[in-house]
């Protein structure tokens, strides 16, 4: 009773503070003209800077990127306006504290209190519903699962982790989401509450079991992201729920995909897939496929939506064997939301098909054990500290290691490559086949990545050499951790200092705080949630599936002539290739020099038609299942993160260019239900970024997260981070560029120079190849690694 009087209190007092800033303040700084009305420009939909911006905020606000601070999205909230770190971007000034969750803000906001009677039936029919739940699957595992050898089995396989205790903490989260669906159909709960994630409710009928972390902080990161952050131990660690910028919008405030706004079911997205993303060549002047390449591996280290399985991990099927129609309800697994081809489809109805399988992402049990709508969980940590390379789960972690603490590789006469695996992995097993084993299963994916998942290892192995060179007296697990740290430190430098800065432009670098200076750095806040959002990861971070193309030029480097051109989908879950010599030098070239697809919406047809085909005459389609993944994690519609990031909302389909206006037109009721990801891909870049507005501020806020939530992040110093470099050796790592990475781990057959800027074509001016062994490519002097 008392402690539900005293929150309600907070919550009356947080509203009055709230009510006076907003009724009493904002009108005050209007009047002496602080803070002005704001205009839009028609063609852009940006809003004018008529006003003029707070320099300071008002009563300890802080100004903030719009997409950090929710609450300025609340009706009434009159947030002034400011200017972001010297720059002309404009943020609010917040009140409730920066870069939380939508529902951290909503917390104090919820609500009644549930009858104990109520509370009693919801625990016990959760627990009924997830028995049936398991039954069901049990039966479905003896009837239908997926055929190992179609198309979708490569999805299955870039999807599930088959990790248990990810499946363990997965029912939880189902049972706690049952017991949700049981109040509100009781109405024990309204539409309100849910819609604010019930969180005043911290008696879910499962509480995943909270981690003792050690007293004295322990110098390396721990392997899932456990005890990164001090007062939340379990931020950002694998098996944790995605974070949210918005509040989700399923159909029934749950969990059910979303609908129209006015009602009706969404078009399915096979349909805006073959309506809108068409095949059509679009070059970068600038990028190349290093930078395509090097942004699918950072995805991987911090998001993998792990879908339900059945039984010991096999792939759930939704469709029937051929995919001529959707199976039945009572043989459809309640994780199937396969998608529906229609007529129209000139290319998958001529095969007949009219389903296409599609299995939801399993969900997280919320940490503070409160009931509300589903969460997905990710399967990896979410921090950027190569979970894919080393491992997520203890025994995979051990399973990678070799004596010397060095990473377990395949010795391919003389060449490394991570460990060869039994081809389980491979979509098509002939005898040539070969697949690697790395931290995840996703390595051989794409030839390109099980590339990346060479390099690193072999980038570990050498860090580890050198380091048992230089220290003698260190044991095993000291050479791994030290090597791994440092590794960690390269990457984590190449991310924010030369990918990040040709993916967002100066202006968001500088407005998020995105930049390097020398020495330490002191952007660390124990306040932010560093969680991967489900925005950045089902649609903003995707924009890298329209960068991708269709064919790899692989050059000949002695002739400099294409030596061949593969389709992509042949080198999808088969990458034996990389062990032909010196193909993979000539990878490493042709990715250097190929330009890279333009953010655009087009995407090759090698993800929208031949995705994962293995011998099929068809594949899966990667932009229908982005659309329905987006719907899966009830990601609201675009025009709800146009209003956040301060874009006014497209009223009417005409405000698209003439072609994207018909199509769009085509396929959605109206403007207000188009999907994120379709919408942010129609966008044109901010001036020196690849992404358009909406895109680009998902994913400064999430790389902004990823840093100051970071407590291990490379640049902090002693006094935050309990594995600091020093000084001396953190300036060595600043050296290091990601053509060092490459000149240090190929093979050396044919490569021996390579760009400055490796992201960048080599066929620039000023960006021509120069040696490896030059001055040109900088690289860190390990002898500061050596213990005195
Ligand atoms: C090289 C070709 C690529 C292929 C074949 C590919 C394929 C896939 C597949 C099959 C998924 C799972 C989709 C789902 O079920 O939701 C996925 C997810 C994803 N992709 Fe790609 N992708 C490629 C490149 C990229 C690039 C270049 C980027 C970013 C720059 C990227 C970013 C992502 C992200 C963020 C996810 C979500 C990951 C998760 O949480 O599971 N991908 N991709
Ligand atoms: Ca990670």
């Amino acid at each position: 009773m008392l402690i539900n009087f005293l929150g309600k209190m907070k919550a009356f007092r947080y509203i009055l503070k709230i009510f006076v800033l907003v009724a009493v303040i904002c009108p005050l700084l209007e009047v002496i003209s602080l803070v002005h009305e704001v205009d839009r420009d028609v063609h852009t939909g940006h809003y004018h800077k008529k006003e003029r911006p707070c320099a300071v905020c008002p009563h300890q606000g802080q100004c903030v990127p719009r997409v950090q601070c929710p609450a300025h999205l609340r009706p009434g909230s009159g947030n002034p306006l400011c200017h972001l770190d010297r720059t002309d971007v404009i943020g609010v000034c917040c009140f409730t504290g920066r870069q939380h969750a939508a529902e951290a803000d909503m917390k104090l906001r919820a609500a009644s209190s549930i009858s104990a009677e109520d509370m009693q039936f919801a625990h016990r029919q959760s627990k009924k519903k997830l028995k049936e739940w398991l039954d069901k699957s049990e039966h479905l595992t003896q009837h239908v699962i997926l055929n190992t050898t179609t198309p979708s089995y490569g999805h299955h396989l870039s999807m599930a982790t088959g990790d248990k205790r990810g499946e363990e903490l997965a029912k939880g989260g189902l049972q706690n989401l049952f017991a949700a669906k049981v109040l509100k159909a009781r109405q024990a709960i309204s539409d309100g509450e849910i819609a604010l994630g019930l969180t005043a409710h911290t008696d879910a009928p499962f509480c995943p079991p909270t981690p003792k972390c050690a007293k004295s902080s322990n110098t390396y990161r721990s392997f899932g992201g456990l005890c990164n952050n001090p007062l939340n131990s379990q931020w950002g660690s694998i098996h944790t729920g995605f974070g949210r910028l918005l509040p989700p919008d399923y159909s029934d405030g749950v969990w059910e995909m979303r609908a129209s706004k006015y009602g009706l079911p969404l078009p399915s997205s096979r349909a805006v897939s073959n309506a809108l993303l068409l095949d059509k060549s679009r070059l970068s002047s600038t990028h190349n496929l290093m930078f395509m390449q090097f942004g699918q591996f950072i995805s991987h280290d911090v998001s993998n939506g792990a879908t339900f399985t059945v039984g010991n991990g096999s792939a759930i099927s939704c469709c029937t064997e051929k995919g001529e129609d959707f199976l039945p309800p009572e043989m459809q697994h309640d994780a199937c939301a396969p998608i529906a081809v229609g007529s129209e489809d000139g290319f998958y109805r001529q095969f007949a098909l009219q389903c296409l399988n599609f299995v939801r992402v399993q969900l997280a049990p919320a940490l503070d054990c409160s009931l509300g709508y589903a969460n997905q969980m990710n399967g990896v940590s979410h921090f950027l500290d190569l979970s894919h390379l080393y491992g997520s789960a203890e025994q995979k972690i051990i399973q990678l290691r070799a004596p010397g603490g060095l990473l377990k590789t395949f010795n391919d006469y003389g060449r490394e490559f991570p460990p060869i695996t039994e081809k389980k992995e491979c979509l098509v097993t002939k005898d040539e086949s070969a697949c690697f084993e790395s931290g995840d299963g996703n390595a051989n994916q794409m030839i390109s990545l099980a590339l990346f998942h060479t390099l690193w290892t072999r980038e570990h192995n050498r860090i580890a050499k050198a380091l048992a060179r230089l220290n003698s007296d260190w044991e095993d697990n000291r050479i791994y951790m030290e090597a791994r740290r440092i590794v960690q430190a390269e990457y984590q430098h190449i991310v924010y200092d030369e990918w990040l800065p040709l993916l967002l432009g100066p202006s968001l670098i500088q407005a998020y705080g995105l930049y390097s200076a020398p020495g330490y750095g002191s952007s660390y806040d124990r306040h932010t949630d560093p969680s991967v959002t489900v925005e950045f990861s089902t649609s903003a971070m995707r924009f890298g599936h329209s960068i991708v193309d269709g064919k790899l030029k692989v050059p000949d480097l002695r002739t400099g002539d294409t030596y061949e051109t593969i389709f992509i989908p042949e080198v999808m879950f088969q990458p034996a290739r990389l062990r032909v010599k010196p193909f993979l030098d000539r990878l490493i070239t042709g990715l250097t020099y190929q330009p890279m697809q333009s953010v655009d919406p087009f995407m090759t047809e090698g993800l929208t038609r031949y995705l994962f085909h293995g011998g099929h005459p068809f594949g899966i389609d990667l932009a229908a299942i982005n659309i329905q993944r987006g719907r899966d994690f009830g990601v609201r519609s675009y025009n709800d993160y146009r209003r956040l990031i301060g874009l006014n909302p497209m009223m009417e389909f005409n405000e698209f260019s003439t072609m994207a206006a018909q199509r769009l037109a085509s396929v959605y009721q109206t403007p207000e239900d188009i999907d994120l990801w379709v919408g942010g891909l129609l966008e044109e870049p901010l001036q020196g970024a690849v992404v358009g507005p909406t895109f680009a501020h998902i994913l400064a806020d999430q790389f902004s997260r990823l840093k100051r939530g970071d407590r291990y992040f490379y640049e902090n110093g002693p006094n935050i981070n309990p594995g600091a470099f020093t000084l001396g050796q953190l300036a060595e790592i600043k050296k290091v560029t990601f053509a060092r990475i490459l000149c240090d781990n190929k093979d050396g057959i044919e490569l021996a120079s390579l760009s400055t800027n490796a992201f960048v074509r080599s066929d620039l001016q000023g960006n021509e190849p120069a040696p490896c062994d030059s001055l040109m490519i900088q690289g860190m002097d390990l002898s500061r690694f050596k213990e005195i």
